[in-house]
């Protein structure tokens, strides 16, 4: 099937660098936008910028040159994807020239987290997921942008850069013992959770109480920061003894509460846990049982409807073999045990009870992007409905997270093919589930990841979705794309070379439309710059962008924190 590609014209003399605004440059300069061209002289712009009251900050901070890439060694210097290249510092923050038009109601602050330094010393990760994490800020405020960097200070971040090497457990890799003594001591603190790692890479979430914290899949790795100065201000400590060591990437944050999924290794299952806005104290809804084993299935998102959150069982399982291994395996901490099924669990959010539990196709996800639940003519809840982004139940897609795969694009189509997985859980006490496509793959490159929807149809019937597809041949997601479950049809936005992070969708205050609002992205392009992007959510073209000093790394998930 047919996709419609906007491709956004090359911007010609483009206001590259927030240093420019600060020197008043007054030169005209011509830039384009969408499929206008816009005049505007950069004083101008630079005079409507001071004019505007209540500024936070005045003047931009100097941004460097483009340093070569950390990981670089010497000769082939710039290899590289920027967005698969370490952080050039540890912060940055400045103004942006804005192209265009951010509407006048975004007020706030687009956070966004991910895994940004691959490098510390002489060591270098080598899988995306084992960054250190570098929070990215975008703040709004009446026709300004100010934007701004800056790493994490997790414990595993400040000892890696003391020790010149990795100290705590990471995703994938493991710090060498210095003897076997030291290998008994290693096994003990990973039992207890002394060295696991604290690098909250994930997301970052704001709570119903207003604080907001960074996020990954050791519960240790809950992390405080300032949205305004992105300072670490400390670890979130659970203050309820529910133990563990692990819980799910992605809680689901509204501003009445916040739920998760804490799995338990030793007798596989999980632990659903709601935790109120102004408490540190998780209580607990209920607890599924694993219906196939050996341990629990990873869990790195869940979805909720309005009143079930459904746990899913994935066949691809936590291993405690592996997590005991020094080097990484296949799977990394994870098995494939597609004899062992798929699952999905519904439990009612009230009771704990568990309503529904039904095999499943095997599936892999990552992030669920919404459920809701299905009504007969009589209001009946008959079935929950379940999208995910599913990678055809092929676990290949950790593989080719591998950095070296990431940067090694040579013009090969190597990224498997992807769906928005539906599942359709019956609520009638059948024993099995069905798993199909919500829409043709094709009209989205047969690529799927990376997923955001109006927050206010979070659990609701809803129609919707923003993404990353494919614009192949390629070996990562490289379109922002905007579905719709009615029409059954995507509009994709590519820019040729450039890596897009996740569309994350801003809802209009007042809004009456699903899809009235803006879409973030940032992009990191192939010549090594990069650009804050906003969409228009209901006819998905440009409406503004802001050059940034130098491209980002990729970027996981964000939130936003709206002005007080
Ligand atoms: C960045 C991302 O999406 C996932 C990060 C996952 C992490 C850091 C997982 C860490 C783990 C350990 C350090 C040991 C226990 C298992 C597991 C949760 C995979
Ligand atoms: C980058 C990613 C998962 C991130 C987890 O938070 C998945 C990309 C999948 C590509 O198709
Ligand atoms: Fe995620």
């Amino acid at each position: 099937m047919a996709s419609s590609f906007t491709v956004l014209p090359v911007i010609r003399n483009s206001l590259s660098y927030p240093t420019m605004v600060a020197s008043g440059y007054n030169n005209k300069e011509e830039f384009s936008f969408g499929n206008k061209p816009i005049f505007k002289s950069q004083r101008d712009i630079l005079q409507d910028r001071l004019a505007v009251a209540n500024v936070a900050h005045t003047l931009p901070v100097v941004a460097p040159p483009l340093p070569p890439p950390p990981e670089s060694s010497g000769s082939n210097d710039w290899r590289h994807h920027v967005a698969w290249t370490s952080i050039p510092q540890e912060r940055w923050e400045g103004e942006l020239v804005v192209e265009g038009q951010i509407p006048r109601w975004l007020n706030g602050t687009y956070l966004r987290n991910g895994p940004g330094q691959w490098q510390i010393g002489d060591y270098k990760f080598r899988h995306l997921f084992d960054g250190y994490a570098t929070l990215v800020k975008l703040q709004f405020q009446n026709d300004r942008l100010i934007a701004g960097h800056r790493q994490i200070e997790s414990e595993a971040y400040k000892a890696a850069k003391k020790n010149k090497k990795i100290c705590y457990r990471e995703f994938s890799e493991v710090p060498k013992p210095a003897n076997f003594l030291a290998y008994m001591g290693e096994l003990a603190n990973l039992f207890s959770g002394a060295s696991l790692t604290d690098n909250a890479n994930t997301g970052v979430v704001k709570l119903g109480d207003g604080r907001v914290v960074c996020l990954t899949e050791t519960q240790k790795g809950s992390i405080v920061i300032d949205p305004d100065t992105l300072d670490t201000l400390g670890k979130f400590e659970y203050t309820d003894s529910l133990g563990g060591l692990i819980h799910s990437a992605h809680p689901i944050v509204t501003d009445s509460e916040f739920l998760t999924l804490l799995p338990d290794l030793i007798k596989p299952g999980y632990l659903v846990v709601r935790m109120e806005p102004g408490t540190n104290e998780r209580k607990v809804i209920g607890r599924v049982d694993c219906l196939g084993g050996p341990s629990p299935g990873w869990v790195h998102s869940f979805p909720v409807t309005e009143h079930y959150v459904i746990v899913p069982e994935m066949p691809l399982r936590y291993c405690a073999k592996n997590l005991l291994k020094a080097e990484p395996t296949p799977l990394y901490k994870f098995e494939w045990h597609p004899e062992s099924k798929g699952y999905m669990h519904v439990m009612c959010k009230a009771s704990g009870n568990i309503v529904a539990s039904v095999e499943v196709p095997v599936f892999i996800t990552f992030h669920f992007i919404n459920a809701y639940e299905e009504k007969d003519e009589d209001g009946r809840v008959t079935a929950v409905i379940a999208d995910c982004c599913e990678h055809n139940a092929n676990t290949t897609i950790l593989d080719r997270l591998r950095l070296q795969n990431l940067r090694s694009f040579n013009g090969e189509d190597v990224l498997p093919d992807a769906r928005v997985g539906r599942f359709i859980i019956p609520l009638d006490g059948s024993a099995h589930g069905k798993l199909e496509a919500a829409l043709e793959a094709d009209e989205h490159g047969r690529g799927m990841d990376m997923c955001s929807i109006n927050p206010n149809f979070l659990g609701k019937k809803y129609r919707y979705a923003y993404a990353c597809g494919a614009q192949r041949p390629c070996n990562f997601p490289n379109t922002l794309t905007k579905l719709d479950f009615v029409k059954k049809k995507a509009t994709n936005w590519y820019d040729e070379g450039s890596v897009p992070s996740e569309p994350f969708f801003v809802a209009r205050p007042g809004a009456t439309e699903e899809d009235d609002g803006v879409v973030i992205s940032i992009i990191s392009e192939k010549n090594g710059g990069g650009y804050a992007l906003l969409l228009d959510g209901s006819t998905f073209q440009g409406i503004a962008r802001a050059r940034l000093p130098y491209g980002l790394p990729y970027g996981l998930h964000g939130c936003w924190v709206p002005n007080k």
